[in-house]
């Protein structure tokens, strides 16, 4: 395995518009179109001898293996001794948990006929109550094809901060708001405050049976019906579905409900496209390996810290934060599925925004700084808005040559105005921003995620990381516990001096 590194690191490094220079057909070796999805790596560094080199790595960490073992259901995730099955949401794994989730997504489709049909009266307002992977997906779904056609006023919150929810139901009728609890757990606390105060909030404004407003997106039903939900208005999905990969199940429930149940197929045969693909392309031709090793090899052999990502779209202005969590949950880990030291940087710190704005904004450092950052570019080909004049054609003009600029470079006599080029960048050019194509680009990401943690020998799927936070809210909350000085004098500052005693 560290002899597949070494010759990672040992491949010469060339300029990109060298590179260009020297293989006529770089372009199109380097680029995939899958999906209704144009993938273009060929503004990074990847090379013939780095590809090689890569491949090697990948048969060296059994990447077939390990991708065989992810769609056979085996445990993958070996910290908390669970599969992975999200890719069965859309079918692809076992017969067993291919036809567990078509019960689920028949039973989801039902309630949505249901309250379609009138059962809980007219509702107009659906409030989403969940966090992390209980929120980030539904909320970027909606977010991206909900704005003209959304059937439903979507409002998703997740911060226990109490002004989150407050501007939600300051816009809604409660009478006509269905309140959605998401937590895959049903115990995370700030879902379940911000659920107790929706429920109050219902009831005060003379909604009789507030617990019949309310339905739960869980795979802990138990702890749904423990809460005061009724079972028939409780959507499970498999304990096997992490939170982060979650959308495709009945997590995904308000954007189904919103954009209807037809837009959520389509969703979820995008995915299955893209599932395929990474199941069968050679990997120098799969989207999500190609992206993998671009990953890597900026990380450990270029030492790149962090990944920006740009959506040239207002549709995709969510895609950054989802993907933080996709990423840095994933694979922001020290210890191999071993618990062995990886003993090389996993993750990148992802991080983004929405062009044009970025360009006006942090763009200065991707072109000048010192830092390397490699760049993605999320664009769409066909715009949602009907604006006369130019809107369109000058977003993407301006994606455009953002990427040729990075890459290029211009060597001016005053260095403040040279700028050192030879920055690499990776297009995602989308059709259009519909269902189906977004189902293929997110399944891109999360495959994506795996190819790179497999390069790492890591596990994806667990997340031990966020728990001692967890554990220390705890004890401040129930107090007695004697933390260090400046976090005792933070608690008697805000409570009082007897808060934390
Ligand atoms: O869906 P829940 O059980 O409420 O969990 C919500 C979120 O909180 C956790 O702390 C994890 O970091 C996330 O992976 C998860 O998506």
């Amino acid at each position: 395995m560290s002899d597949a590194w070494a010759a990672v690191e040992r491949a010469p490094a060339k300029r990109l518009t060298e590179l260009f220079a020297a293989e006529p057909d770089r372009l199109s070796r380097l680029t995939v179109e899958e999906g209704g999805i144009r993938f273009d790596f060929s503004k990074t560094h990847l090379t013939q001898e780095l590809l090689e080199a890569f491949e090697a790595l990948a048969d060296a960490m059994q990447f077939d293996r390990a991708r065989d073992a992810l769609f056979a259901g085996e445990k993958v995730n070996v910290t908390e001794g669970r599969a992975a099955e999200h890719s069965a949401e859309r079918g692809h794994g076992t017969p067993e948990s291919v036809e567990r989730a078509q019960a689920f997504h028949a039973r989801m489709r039902s309630l949505i006929d249901a309250i379609e049909a009138g059962a809980f009266g007219p509702i107009r307002h659906i409030l989403h109550i969940g966090i992390g992977g209980s929120a980030l997906g539904p909320d970027f779904l909606v977010d991206a094809i909900g704005r003209d056609e959304s059937r439903y006023d979507v409002a998703v919150v997740s911060n226990v901060d109490g002004a989150a929810l407050e501007e939600a139901i300051r816009r809604f009728d409660a009478t006509a708001t269905l309140v959605v609890v998401a937590s895959k757990t049903f115990t995370t606390t700030e879902t379940m405050l911000n659920a107790r105060s929706a429920l109050a909030w219902l009831e005060e404004h003379g909604v009789e049976d507030p617990y019949g407003r309310v339905v739960a997106l869980t795979a802990s039903p138990d702890k749904a019906i423990e809460f005061g939900v009724d079972e028939t208005r409780i959507l499970p999905f498999s304990e096997t579905v992490g939170g982060r990969y979650s959308l495709w199940s009945s997590i995904g429930f308000p954007a189904a409900l919103a954009l209807g149940w037809d837009a959520f197929e389509s969703l979820l045969e995008g995915a299955s496209t893209m599932d395929r693909h990474f199941r069968t392309a050679p990997l120098r031709e799969n989207a999500p390996v190609l992206a993998a090793f671009a990953d890597r090899y900026y990380a450990n052999v270029r030492g790149a810290q962090t990944r920006a990502v740009f959506a040239y779209d207002e549709r995709l202005r969510l895609l950054p934060p989802y993907l933080q969590q996709l990423e840095m949950e994933s694979n922001g880990k020290s210890v191999t599925v071993g618990g062995q030291p990886v003993g090389r940087a996993s993750s990148q710190i992802t991080w983004g925004g929405v062009g044009t704005d970025a360009q006006h904004a942090v763009f200065q450092l991707l072109h000048q700084g010192t830092h390397l950052v490699p760049v993605e570019f999320v664009a769409a080909v066909e715009p949602e808005h009907g604006l006369e004049f130019d809107h369109h054609r000058q977003l993407l003009i301006n994606c455009f040559a953002q990427g040729a600029a990075l890459m290029t470079g211009k060597q001016a006599d005053d260095p403040a105005r040279s700028y050192p080029g030879d920055r690499p960048s990776t297009t995602i050019l989308l059709d259009s921003v519909d269902p189906r194509t977004l189902g293929a680009l997110i399944a891109f990401y999360e495959q994506r995620t795996f190819a790179n943690a497999v390069l790492l020998n890591i596990n994806a799927f667990d997340q031990f990381g966020v728990e001692l936070g967890k554990e220390m809210a705890k004890a401040i909350d129930s107090g007695g516990f004697e933390f260090d000085p400046s976090t005792q004098a933070l608690i008697e500052r805000a409570f009082g001096p007897a808060a934390n005693t």
